[in-house]
């Protein structure tokens, strides 16, 4: 298993992680949600962060984000302490959170033009970003209405037009695919191939099929832990051997083949 690099509070240069978690711990009272998570992603990959439900993936992306702070450990993205020097590396990341985009009552066009002001774009950098999302995230047809009333698939893709925006070197992707149709589903993997020629991509997933499709490496996690981080390859080469290694890895017994 590879380990996570010392947290850099300056910033990144060559050769530097662009994803660093350093043994972040996450307590609620006595329940362990995550314990002691140390990875880190280099320039230019898509990691895929596999687990099962209650795993620990949605709260160790919040704590590499800086939306949850942790109980013990630290995090940075593109060298920058998330905790200590936040706008630096929130100007360096798009994360699409779980639980979709906030500010219900507004319409994707309020939304993202704020997201779009807030992180400093105007002019026409701002309306080509603006029209760089609504063509990727294909959010024409939703564009003036409350995302309220939106689709759970619709909002998903609000929610990825708002980790976009900005053009960010590092993606950290809750559920991409989450809710999405097949052809949404075939447009996300669309999507995270172009970006991956210039992003670094962390993003988590139930369905295997989408690691082998879209990733390189699979970090997965149980019970808080960190138990497998190595090639896709390395964890399986078909879809039924990945499944297979991940019940091993996870409840520790391979799936019954049908
Ligand atoms: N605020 C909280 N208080 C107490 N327990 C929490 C809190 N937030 C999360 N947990 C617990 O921490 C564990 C990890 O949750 P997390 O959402 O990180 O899992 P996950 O791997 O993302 O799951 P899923 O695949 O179902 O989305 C779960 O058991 C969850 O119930």
């Amino acid at each position: 298993m590879q380990e996570a690099d010392a947290t850099s509070e300056t910033g990144g240069d060559a050769g530097t992680p662009m994803i660093s978690a350093n043994g972040l711990s996450k307590f609620y009272g006595s329940f362990v949600a995550a314990r002691n998570v140390s990875f880190s992603v280099p320039q230019g990959q898509v990691a895929a962060f596999l687990g099962p439900n209650g795993a620990g993936k949605s709260t160790t992306m919040k704590m590499l984000t800086g939306f949850l702070a942790p109980s013990e450990g630290s995090a940075s993205i593109g060298g920058f302490d998330v905790a200590h020097h936040r706008i630096e590396a929130a100007r360096t990341l798009g994360y699409l959170p779980e639980s979709g985009p906030l500010y219900a009552e507004m319409t994707p066009n309020g939304l993202l033009r704020y997201a779009g002001t807030a992180r400093g774009l105007s002019g026409g950098t701002l309306s080509s970003r603006l029209d760089f999302v609504i063509e990727t995230c294909s959010l024409g047809s939703v564009w003036r209405k409350p995302i309220s009333k939106l689709s759970r698939g619709f909002c998903q893709r609000v929610g990825m037009a708002q980790a976009l925006i900005h053009d960010p070197e590092v993606l950290i992707l809750d559920e991409p695919t989450g809710g999405l149709d097949p052809n949404q589903v075939h447009g996300v993997r669309d999507l995270v191939h172009q970006l991956r020629e210039t992003k670094t991509v962390l993003l988590s997933t139930h369905i295997l099929r989408e690691v082998q499709a879209m990733c390189d490496r699979v970090i997965l996690i149980n019970k808080g832990e960190i138990v497998f981080d190595g090639a896709v390859a390395e964890m399986g080469t078909t879809d039924a051997e990945m499944e297979s290694r991940f019940r091993e890895l996870t409840v520790g017994e391979p799936a019954m083949s049908a």
